[in-house]
């Protein structure tokens, strides 16, 4: 499939999301692959309500109607375990019981086999990170900028399908947020994944390149 043929990216139709009788959101869009969508709006807009939803753990509080495809498949009717959708947070949710290694370790998908070679593809992508010899280090020991870093790689190391990025430099220095800015969204255009991005920073929107929903 090409991306010509309309069916690659994330497509949103109609997707709306409400609570009781309060409608928080109304979208149709399209995410073609290697796109970054921004989508900005008040606080209680819905917006982390929308990423909850398209990575299949919205509460059964909220209602819902609308279809989803990722890459032409119907995303709804796939088990969030098997959705394949990266979200990224304020917070970088590193486990802090875990080494950096073994965070990544847990986010490998499970078809990679042996002990072996899980760890040599762990080593490997901290290295091309910049990162080689960090995997027994305590996440707690690091920069903010690496610790936002490992968690870029530990949301790519799961070959997701699309990126959700929920205000993801929000908590970063300015100097660090541009720096880790230009990573991630080469990474996703790189890597051509449809992104979407939270965010109430008109830079990050403008770096982003692409459309702007406004809820
Ligand atoms: N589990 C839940 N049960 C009931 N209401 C909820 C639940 N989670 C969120 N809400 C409500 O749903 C509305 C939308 O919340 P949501 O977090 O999606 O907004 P947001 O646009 O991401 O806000 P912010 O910019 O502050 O992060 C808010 O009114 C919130 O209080």
């Amino acid at each position: 499939m090409t991306a010509e043929s309309g069916q690659d990216g994330l497509v949103l139709e109609d997707v709306r999301i409400a609570l009781g009788e309060r409608r928080l959101l109304d979208l149709a869009c399209r995410v073609a692959p290697g796109e970054i969508l921004s989508v900005t709006g008040p606080s209680g807009s819905g917006k982390s309500s929308l990423f909850a939803f398209l990575a299949g753990f919205l509460d059964p509080a909220f209602t819902v109607a609308g279809r989803v495809r990722l890459d032409g498949e119907d995303l709804l009717a796939l088990p969030a375990a098997q959705r394949r959708v990266g979200l990224m947070f304020q917070d970088d949710l590193l486990f802090p019981h875990m080494s950096v290694g073994g965070n990544l370790l847990f986010a490998l998908p499970a078809s990679l086999r042996g002990r072996a070679a899980r760890r040599a593809r762990v080593e490997a992508v901290l290295a091309e990170a910049g990162l080689g010899g960090y995997a027994d280090r305590d996440p707690a020991t690091l920069s903010g900028g690496q610790r936002a870093r490992v968690a870029l790689l530990r949301t790519l190391i799961a070959e997701p399908r699309a990126l959700l990025l929920d205000e993801p430099f929000s908590k970063l220095d300015r100097a660090l947020r541009g720096q880790i800015r230009s990573l991630v969204f080469d990474r996703a255009r790189r890597l051509g994944l449809p992104t979407l991005l939270v965010t109430h920073d008109e830079e990050d929107a403008a770096a982003a390149g692409g459309p702007v929903v406004r809820l």
